[in-house]
């Protein structure tokens, strides 16, 4: 038995992901959430003629708490989405009050829950929840994720344009690490699963998965950002999670966590970083507790190294201001 809640499971990505939830026959319960519109998708969604029992809540009446009770794992795509000429740091404001709300019902309701979060922006988001649970005496670094899947998504389906070879976008493998934002995000071209044609210019290449989510920001021109390839990307982690729970071995998926985690991957990494940061995005091997072992970046160019360089400003920066927005609400 598998129950998984989506919190904020009537938005853009929230309705496509809980489609491909309903989808899996792993999953036996599907608790829905959202401040509008859940009963219905809740409703629609329970047609479909797969194992996982779908219940719908709103706001009122304990609906957190309904959603939550007995998931093991937990999704938080809940929040605004950006618009042209933002950046994911311009939706803090909204969107950290937002998880700060939904982690402190997780935090009172399913606390052993695999908390995966999609909210941007994830560099800050994710240390909120980590502090909510701590300050609630129930954070378990192994049982929390930072959504950054679609980066590799991205990354794998760029890589395959590149090499003429659609067919391959799904095998083609790409570690994407550091955080989701912008220049935090780092991939290493270098140890693509497919080596890249001479002559490819590698620096565009890089920038157009640092700025993936821009693109889709302007062709969507003002109605939101990506939600189905999110939607698709935050499955595939939720599957792997799931999996991994249920005891499936040698599952690796990249992820945002807290080094802690894994204290020697995390270590291990902070060497390889040359600076301490709490959180970043690795290859996280799973198994049933969650995270196993932190990767380590393994050999990288010079130009990725600056590339982590670049990061590490950023990530510190993100890192802390969502600390310092659970501290600031303590004092
Ligand atoms: N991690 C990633 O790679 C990634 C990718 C795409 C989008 N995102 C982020 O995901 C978030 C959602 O994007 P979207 O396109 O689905 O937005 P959306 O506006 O379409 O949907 C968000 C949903 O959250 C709900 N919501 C708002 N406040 C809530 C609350 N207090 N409790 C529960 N639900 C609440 C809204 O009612 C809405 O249904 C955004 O912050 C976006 O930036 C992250
Ligand atoms: O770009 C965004 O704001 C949404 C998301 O983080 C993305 O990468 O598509």
């Amino acid at each position: 038995m598998v129950k998984v809640a989506v919190l904020g499971a009537a938005g853009g990505i929230g309705q496509p992901l809980s489609l491909l939830l309903k989808t899996n026959p792993l999953i036996t319960g599907l608790g829905l959430y959202d401040i509008v519109n859940t009963p219905g998708v809740a409703a629609d969604l329970s047609h479909i003629a797969t194992p996982a029992k779908v219940e719908g809540y709103l706001q009122p009446d304990d609906g957190l708490k309904k959603a939550l009770t007995g998931a093991d794992v937990v999704i938080i795509p809940a929040g605004v989405p950006r618009k042209p000429g933002m950046t994911r740091d311009d939706l803090f404001k909204i969107n950290a009050g937002i998880v700060r709300t939904l982690a402190e019902g997780i935090a009172a309701t399913a606390p052993k829950a695999f908390v995966l979060v999609i909210s941007n922006p994830v560099n800050s988001t994710v240390p909120i929840v980590a502090e909510v649970l701590k300050a609630q005496g129930v954070f378990d670094p192994k049982r929390l994720f930072g959504v950054t899947t679609l980066d590799v998504v991205r990354a794998s389906t760029f890589v395959a344009e590149l090499i003429n070879d659609r067919a391959a976008a799904s095998s083609v493998v790409v570690p994407v690490v550091g955080g989701h934002s912008g220049v935090t995000i780092v991939p290493l071209l270098s140890q693509s699963s497919h080596p890249l044609p001479s002559g490819v210019d590698i620096d565009a290449l890089v920038k157009r998965i640092q700025f993936g989510g821009d693109e889709v920001v302007k062709a969507k021109d003002g109605a939101g950002s990506a939600t189905l390839s999110m939607a698709y990307a935050g499955y595939e982690f939720a599957i792997k999670v799931i999996k991994a729970v249920k005891g499936e071995k040698g599952i690796v998926a990249p992820s945002f966590v807290n080094l802690s985690a894994d204290s020697a991957g995390g270590q291990a990494l902070t060497k390889e970083l040359g600076t301490e940061l709490e959180f970043f995005s690795s290859r996280i091997e799973l198994g049933p507790e969650g995270v196993v072992k932190i990767h380590p970046l393994g050999t990288i160019n010079e130009s990725e190294k600056k590339l982590i360089a670049a990061a590490i400003p950023d990530l510190q920066t993100n890192i802390e201001t969502g600390y310092g927005f659970i501290k600031k609400a303590t004092l």
